[in-house]
């Protein structure tokens, strides 16, 4: 390149730099140049036009397009704790903005949100009257414990907002496990994946539009969906398999919130090790098989590959990510220590999410981008 082509180049990109200041307008040309001059004099062209690529994202509608998919608020899950207490409203320290909160509290501090767009939530129960636990979960599918009647509220307050149930056994065991222990302290898959599909069929009959079970026992889809066909509902039930669960250090702050941490041992035994990718394909794959209508991956930015494989595998049904309660206390914590924007982290972090393949994402972000998305 000749020194006057790498001059008139420079020039050239100072143009289409100065367009990113403007949103509707195209690169100014008024400076005596124009772009066809320019090419014509002194840029050389030839050979070289698929190397040109800033012409294609210098306007933000341009950049937007350079995304499979964007963000909308129809994607957006934003998970609930419902304690029993009907009168909490505690705020959980390790997750900011997110608080604990009884039935009564509920319907006011969701009003606003639904009126803004929010579209769906995810309950997770939260027992915390002396004795609701015990060593079978009994109080997980008790019909006047915080979920059950949390769906009902719900789906007579906002009628168009789609109730997601979270069904774990671990909120409300006594050990803190997500199923039935054999003496040994091992999970009792059979008596897990009976127990935790009746607990699934209960919230569907109250009228939970999607179960979504995140104990990781095996043959717990199957269960699930044979149980809702008997029943003459599976029609009408969204059945979310969290199909790939990590086990690892981000559901902390969750389970302070739930307090579900188990009281002995962790959860290695039936949460998938983090480098298990293969394993992770093959649980993805299993649970397409037993009746999945969406697949989960969980944590999110942390696992993009797994995400990406889901939908590989699943390329006919929608993959939701479940941006956890440590990422997302994380994101908190770093942007207070300055290292970043608050808002321009949760988005970055969403869209490598959505990249990746998910075109669902359950995240306690979603009142911030009900906000975000509106101003757009
Ligand atoms: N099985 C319960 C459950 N469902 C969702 C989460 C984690 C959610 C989060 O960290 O935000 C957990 C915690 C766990 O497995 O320990
Ligand atoms: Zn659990
Ligand atoms: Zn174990």
């Amino acid at each position: 390149m000749s020194f006057s082509s790498l001059v008139s180049d420079i020039a050239y990109r100072k143009d289409a730099d100065r367009s990113d200041d403007r949103d509707d307008k195209r690169p100014q040309l008024s400076s005596g140049r124009s772009y066809a001059s320019t090419a014509a004099t002194s840029v050389s062209i030839t050979g070289d036009i698929k190397s040109q690529l800033h012409g294609g994202y210098s306007h933000p509608l341009a950049r937007s397009w350079q995304a499979e998919r964007q963000l909308t608020k129809s994607m957006l899950i934003f998970p609930l704790f419902v304690s029993d207490q009907p009168d909490e409203e505690t705020i959980i320290p390790a997750l900011p903005n997110q608080h604990r909160r009884g039935l009564n509290k509920l319907v006011p501090y969701l009003r606003p949100l639904v009126e803004k767009g929010l579209r769906s939530v995810i309950l997770f129960g939260v027992p915390l009257a002396p004795g609701a636990k015990d060593a079978l979960g009994t109080s997980a599918d008790d019909p006047k414990g915080p979920v059950i009647k949390a769906i009902r509220l719900l789906r007579r307050s906002f009628p168009d907002l789609f109730i997601v149930a979270d069904v774990c056994l671990c909120e409300y065991t006594s050990h803190g496990h997500c199923g039935i222990l054999r003496d040994d302290g091992s999970l009792n898959n059979a008596l897990s994946i009976d127990r935790i599909s009746d607990v699934a069929m209960a919230y569907a009959e109250a009228g939970a539009h999607c179960v979504a079970p995140s104990d990781m026992n095996d043959g717990r889809i199957r269960a699930i969906k044979l149980k809702l066909i008997e029943a003459g509902i599976a029609h009408q039930v969204v059945l979310m398999s969290y199909s790939a669960k990590f086990s690892g250090v981000l559901y902390g702050p969750f389970r302070d919130a739930a307090g579900s941490c188990p009281s002995f041992g962790d959860r290695r035994c039936y949460q998938l090790p983090p480098g298990g990718r293969g394993l992770a394909r093959r649980a993805i794959v299993r649970d397409i098989n037993e009746g999945a209508d969406i697949i989960m991956v969980k944590p999110a930015s942390q696992y993009l590959d797994i995400i990406s494989d889901a939908k590989e595998l699943g390329k006919d049904m929608p993959v939701a990510a479940y941006q956890v309660s440590g990422e997302y206390a994380m994101i908190h914590a770093a942007a207070k220590a300055g290292v970043f924007d608050l808002r321009a982290m949760a988005e970055e972090a969403t869209q490598g999410i959505l990249r990746a393949g998910a075109s669902i994402v359950v995240s306690y972000f979603t009142p911030e981008f009900l906000d975000w998305l509106s101003e757009k």
